[in-house]
């Protein structure tokens, strides 16, 4: 029998709105499911109300650095955090709204509720059952949150609930330190708020390389109380929560909890797929075609948990929305691995990790404490590490946490994608004084490493031609 649909997407967030932009010129017959409030998770929060409290916290933080400029008066400014997270839900409600005109005008073909898979081409959605020849899911993630510290009740905060708070209480305790611990942590402690935090892992922001790592750690705790090694334990005190982890302890107002982000895939009904489910519950499938097992099945954005960061979602939503309408899957390229945390100074890592790299790589790094243009504007702080093959040069990747690390962790990636060697890299022309001339040591740094590394970066003319003195 035909299915009266050719495709239903499951999620309405980043991944499954690309989905839908695909199929949608390819066919009128799909239905679209979204449990939940529409918008997505990254403009409502996620990637957008994170970036505001940022903004208005490094903001704020710019009046340590006025004093050495020869800028006096930066005491007398204070932070209005009601104001604060007011600006935060507008410009968040604003980013929302853009996102809402994707699916204004789709009437019954958006439906909401809470979907289940029956099988390969069947949908429960409350009373409703839906059928299609294939079926994306996008249905993303939630934060982890241990049931025994649910019943300390308002007093425990995900990003779900921190950008609705009308107000923020004077000690707040984060608990884990990968991307969303470090970013609220340091925007929190600018904004004035006691902050301590606690990470059972040594390693911080996801950042693999242990010289970075340690960097970051010695700058941070400069701006925030931070326990790491041991696990926690949240107990209810008189307004307020204990937090303990070994021999550490603190006592905050309230604590975010920042410990990760589960896949929404744990009661969509896998089981009733017949394929076995790896031990974190997640089905197999190709990150080339976002096809899970054989089946008729495309599996994008953070439920998948294989990039969680929005530009991969998105590309996994056009890739899984393509795949959908055809009958054999096309494959596709991913992109160099890119992650950024938003933290001063900005961390990043892009390409190979650390831990990953050949045995025989070779290290080039760049202290930014004497660096020349950071250090004019007073923010000489970090370490950036580029990591080159043994053989050619030709670069595999990099960590840093440094000045305008966002922006150099994107010409890094670029030049990992052309398969540009460091000595290709160094022929580029480096303006004076910008930051990059920081990534420029790092490169010669390599460099020097190879016979004959430390000759002058610039290339030779080709022989003269005849032609050429006539
Ligand atoms: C605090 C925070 C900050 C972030 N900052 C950044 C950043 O700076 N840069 C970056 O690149 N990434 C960032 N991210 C990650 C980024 O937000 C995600 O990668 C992206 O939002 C994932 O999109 P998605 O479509 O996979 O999931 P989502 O946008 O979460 O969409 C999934 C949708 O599916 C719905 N759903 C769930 N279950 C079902 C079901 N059974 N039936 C129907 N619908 C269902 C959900 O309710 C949701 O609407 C951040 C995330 C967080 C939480
Ligand atoms: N700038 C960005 O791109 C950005 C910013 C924020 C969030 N995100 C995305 O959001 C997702 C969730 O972020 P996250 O920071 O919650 O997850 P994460 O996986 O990045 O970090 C969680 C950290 O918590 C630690 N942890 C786990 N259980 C713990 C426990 N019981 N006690 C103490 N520590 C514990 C983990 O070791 C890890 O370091 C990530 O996938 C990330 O990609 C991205």
């Amino acid at each position: 029998m035909p299915h009266p649909h050719d495709v239903i997407i499951l999620g309405a967030g980043t991944a499954g709105l690309s989905a839908l932009r695909e199929v949608r010129k390819r066919t009128d017959r799909f239905v679209l499911v979204n449990d939940g409030p529409y918008g997505t998770t990254c403009a409502r929060v996620g990637c957008m109300p994170s970036k505001l409290l940022i903004e208005a916290a490094n903001a704020f933080h710019a009046r340590e650095r006025l004093d050495a400029f020869g800028i006096r008066g930066a005491e007398g400014l204070s932070v209005d955090l009601q104001a604060v997270l007011r600006r935060v839900r507008e410009l968040r409600d604003f980013f929302v709204a853009g996102v809402l005109e994707a699916t204004a005008d789709l009437g019954e073909r958006n439906v909401a509720g809470r979907a289940r898979l029956l099988d390969a081409h069947t949908v429960q959605v409350g009373d409703r059952v839906l059928a299609a020849k294939r079926i994306i899911l996008a249905t993303g993630t939630r934060p982890v949150m241990p049931a025994a510290w649910q019943a300390l009740g308002d007093r425990v905060l995900t990003t779900d609930t921190l950008f609705e708070q009308p107000d923020l209480p004077r000690r707040i305790g984060v608990v884990g330190l990968g991307a969303i611990g470090i970013e609220m942590a340091q925007a929190l402690a600018r904004l004035g708020r006691e902050v301590t935090a606690f990470a059972r892992g040594e390693r911080i922001a996801g950042l693999r390389d242990p010289e970075v790592n340690a960097t970051l750690r010695a700058l941070l705790a400069q701006e925030f109380t931070m326990h790491t090694g041991a696990e926690v334990a949240l107990s209810a005190t008189d307004g307020g929560v204990r937090m303990v982890a070994g021999e550490a302890s603190a006592e905050v107002d309230a604590v975010l909890v920042a410990i990760g982000r589960r896949p929404n895939l744990d009661d969509i009904g896998l089981q009733n797929l017949g394929i076995a489910l790896d031990e974190r519950g997640l089905p197999p499938f190709d990150p080339t075609t976002l096809q899970v097992a054989d089946l008729p099945i495309y599996l994008a954005g953070d439920a998948n948990a294989h990039a969680p960061i929005l530009h991969e979602a998105a590309d996994e939503g056009y890739i899984a929305g393509r795949n959908a309408m055809q009958d054999t899957p096309d494959c596709y390229r991913r992109r160099t691995p890119l992650g950024i945390v938003f933290s001063e100074p900005g961390t990043a890592f892009v390409g190979l990790g650390f831990d990953a790299l050949p045995e025989d790589a070779i290290i080039g790094s760049v202290d930014f404490t004497r660096q020349g243009r950071a250090r004019a504007g007073q923010r000489n702080q970090g370490l950036l590490r580029v990591y080159a093959a043994r053989g050619d040069g030709r670069l595999l990747g990099a960590a840093m946490c440094a000045p305008s690390g966002e922006h150099l962790a994107h010409l890094l990636a670029l030049a990992i994608d052309r398969g540009l060697t460091v000595f290709d890299l160094l022929r580029m022309p480096f303006y004076h004084p910008v930051v990059e001339e920081g990534l420029r040591t790092a490169l010669r740094a390599v460099a020097r490493q190879f016979e004959g590394g430390d000759a002058s970066d610039l290339s030779r003319c080709e022989p003269l031609k005849p032609e050429a003195l006539a």
